[in-house]
């Protein structure tokens, strides 16, 4: 349903007085019916592969070198994926559902590249931490992941009052290749949400993030490239040098992070390979159909709030979303009397990793994990048991008349609370 715009500048001008009390949480803000996506953020683990041959292509690289440069290549490959892509589908950022403890979000590309699996945990509610893993077992490549968001609204940017939203990712992903049992470190961007008083946010990507193979190697990606120089926006640039020689760079990418861009060799300046994702076809995920799906897969757990937010019924909207929080507010209590914690089903809290240290030692960074409760690790074994029912000692839905009145009841009141 398209919001007239008058009602669209009323709730959005309410929407940015109340990030004036924002507490840090981004899912705390209630945010008007047009900015909602039918999304869950436990879905954007997604992004990571969706050009599965530009994925597994390193591990068909001999020189070590090169296979780092190819690294670096689908990592700057997926960008436009991660933070362009709702903004070039919908016409702006949208505010993705926030996921509840042990969502899940399971899936398959199947193309030239074979099969590449995923499988998203929403590993932690307080705070949002999702973990992932995602993996090609022909091609012998895996990449395994955990982030969370820390945001904060400046309040005031050249002493006018313009709410921008800084998001710092927490976390980090290990690309580990088989053949040459080689490991990359991936540390993620930091962003920021402009067009916030518009009303229509997208996403900027701040300073630089770095990739550390266990090669030796080390890319540095610059995202605050001055895009008015060449008046096009989105601009980075890369260099892959030899750990800890900077100046000795041995690769450059050059272009756009939501466009096309060009790898050179740093010394005689040539073009050794190129990436434009006009030319490069993206693989649709394969997703099982909502009937078949188990009841903690996100489109299942979410689809009655989903067609709520299309139809821009926000009673009901609220309604459905009520009961999914309280219900889980449930679990929680339950779990808390009881003296335990929630069931991962795919991933396990594990002791900081000693691989994830030593590379991030090579390029200062902290392995922050206070920040998403744990360092999150696939559990091979636990994953290869796993099969629907997920929880079955757990039902997620429960009819009103098993429930408990208060999650029903207090469901009704947010609901009216909304119109
Ligand atoms: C502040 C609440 C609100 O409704 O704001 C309205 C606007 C939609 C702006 C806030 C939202 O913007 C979205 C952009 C999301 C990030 C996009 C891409 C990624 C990469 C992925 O690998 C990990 C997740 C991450 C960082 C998303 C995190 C959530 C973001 C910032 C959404 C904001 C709520």
């Amino acid at each position: 349903a398209e919001t007239p715009p008058q009602a669209k500048s009323s709730s959005w001008s309410s929407f940015l007085k109340s990030i004036a009390s924002f507490n840090g949480d981004l899912s705390s803000l209630t945010a008007p019916a047009w900015i909602l996506s039918t999304t869950s953020l436990v879905e954007f683990s997604s992004y990571w592969t969706e050009h599965p041959s530009v994925f597994v292509a390193p591990a068909a690289e001999k020189d070590p070198a090169k296979r780092a440069m190819l690294v670096l290549k689908w990592f700057l490959s997926t960008l436009k994926q991660q933070y362009a892509s709702r903004s070039e589908k919908l016409g702006s950022e949208k505010k993705p559902l926030n996921p509840f403890l042990g969502e899940l979000f399971l899936g398959k590309w199947e193309d030239e590249a074979g099969e590449t699996r995923l499988v998203s945990e929403q590993v932690s509610h307080h705070p949002p931490v999702t973990a992932y893993c995602i993996w090609n077992a022909n091609a012998g490549v895996r990449l395994q992941g955990y982030n969370a968001q820390k945001a904060s609204f400046s309040r005031t940017i050249n002493h006018i009052r313009l709410p921008n939203a800084s998001v710092q990712q927490i976390g980090h992903a290990i690309l580990h290749i088989d053949e040459y049992d080689e490991d990359y470190l991936i540390t993620l961007p930091s962003l920021h949400i402009e067009g916030l008083i518009s009303g229509s946010p997208y996403v900027e990507l701040n300073r630089c993030s770095y990739i550390q193979s266990s090669t030796g190697y080390t890319a540095k990606i610059d995202y605050s490239g001055k895009g008015w120089i060449s008046g096009k926006s989105n601009t980075f640039s890369a260099v892959l040098y030899p750990q800890g020689k900077e100046k000795e760079a041995i690769y450059t990418a050059d272009g756009q992070w939501n466009g096309a861009f060009v790898i050179k060799n740093a010394k005689t300046k040539e073009v050794v390979d190129t990436y434009d994702p006009e030319k490069t076809k993206v693989t649709p995920l394969t997703v099982a159909p909502i009937e078949e799906q188990d009841d903690y897969e996100s489109r299942r757990a979410w689809k009655k709030v989903a067609d709520a937010i299309i139809k821009g019924d926000m009673e009901t909207t609220s309604f459905e979303k009520s009961l999914i929080e309280n219900r889980q507010r449930e679990l929680r209590r339950l779990e808390k009397e009881e003296g335990r914690e929630w069931y991962r089903r795919f991933f396990t809290r594990t002791e900081k990793i000693s691989l994830f240290e030593k590379l991030a030692g090579k390029i200062g960074e902290q392995i922050n994990d206070s920040l998403t409760n744990g360092v999150w690790a696939f559990d091979q074994e636990k994953a290869s048991q796993a099969k629907p029912p997920f929880h079955a000692d757990v039902p997620f839905f429960k009819s009103e008349s098993e429930e408990s009145s208060e999650v029903y009841e207090s469901a009704r009141e947010s609901a009216n609370e909304s119109s």
